[in-house]
């Protein structure tokens, strides 16, 4: 497994154009994060063993300058899970989101302090490999943003950065992904069409597709259905599905209704501050804080 730590940094993606923009001519190799929650056969019962944690916070404060808007955050994200991160805009959803994959590292002013361990490392560390860190963690956008190519380069682009590969191994990785995202049967015939001719809900899977393409084990989604028609909506969600089987998720969502669909655990942000964080079943049926029940029955927000 490529190690994020002890190398120089220097990768820097686009926030808005999702992950393109790293340095060309680095070849990284990853892999999925090691354990997920096995079972294990044992006198024709079932065994749950312990889940894996994939992203492990504890104490992050984030700053926007003088703005402290993130506040003594501490919470697991377990392996191969969707946790869905929820709460009254402004409360710092997205900002959590993006110290997963450093993208802050961008803005002058914007510094995070704690620790969000990850492979055995801190991410927020100094000497965090950039590029690795961002091709092991993946970022979608709200607003999906195809590159100005073709379909098939816009999953052949970001891998070249990372592997390389054959001819026939890349046209695989391709069928592979698009495959994964239920976009191989629609496009398998004009993948050297501009992938801009695609639809909102297709371009947004084409995204998600260019995403997981580079192989990360973390998968970041800032609101990725919020520009999308409900049908196309519902496909990204039985998509999480599939995902979460290889993919630790963590999404930002402002529609309760997903976040109960698709994930499998909550967590409750509240002016920068994380009220509570529990299985789907229980934030939504019996929280322990009264500011969640307010929230999710529709008393603020
Ligand atoms: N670039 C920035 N500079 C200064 N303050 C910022 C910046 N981006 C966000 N903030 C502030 O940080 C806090 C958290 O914002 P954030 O965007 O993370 O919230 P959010 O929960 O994702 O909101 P929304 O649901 O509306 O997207 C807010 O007070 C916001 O005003």
């Amino acid at each position: 497994m490529t190690s994020v730590s002890h190398t120089p940094a220097h990768g820097v993606p686009s926030e808005t154009g999702t992950d393109h923009g790293r340095p060309p001519g680095r070849h990284v190799t990853s892999s999925h994060a090691t354990g997920a929650l096995n079972f294990a056969e044992a006198d024709g019962t079932r065994e749950k063993r312990e889940e894996d944690i994939a992203l492990k916070v504890r104490d992050l404060n984030f700053y926007y300058g003088q703005h402290h808007a993130l506040h003594d955050i501490s919470m697991d994200y377990p392996a191969r899970r969707v946790t869905a991160m929820i709460g009254p805009s402004g409360c710092g959803k997205s900002t959590l989101l993006r110290v997963f994959n450093r993208i802050y590292d961008l803005y002058p002013g914007q510094r995070a302090t704690g620790e969000v361990m990850f492979d055995g490392c801190n991410i927020l560390d100094r000497d965090i490999n950039l590029d690795v860190l961002r091709a092991r963690v993946g970022m979608v956008f709200q607003k999906p943003t195809p590159f100005p190519m073709s379909i098939y380069d816009n999953i052949a682009f970001g891998v070249k950065l990372h592997e390389r590969l054959s001819r026939a191994e890349m046209d695989a990785r391709v069928e592979d992904v698009l495959t994964r995202v239920a976009l191989w049967n629609e496009v398998r015939d004009r993948l050297k069409a501009p992938a801009t001719g695609l639809s909102g809900g297709q371009q947004q899977r084409l995204c998600i597709a260019r995403s997981i393409a580079t192989r990360p084990e973390v998968l970041l989604l800032d609101e990725p259905t919020s520009a999308l028609d409900p049908i196309s909506t519902a496909r990204i969600e039985e998509l999480l599905d599939e995902l979460k089987h290889d993919f630790t998720i963590a999404i930002v969502t402002h529609n309760m209704q997903q976040a109960a669909r698709c994930a499998d655990r909550v967590a409750f942000f509240f002016m920068g501050r994380l009220i509570e964080v529990d299985a789907a079943d229980r934030i939504f049926t019996n929280p322990r804080q009264q500011q969640t029940q307010d929230y999710i029955t529709g008393r603020f927000g």
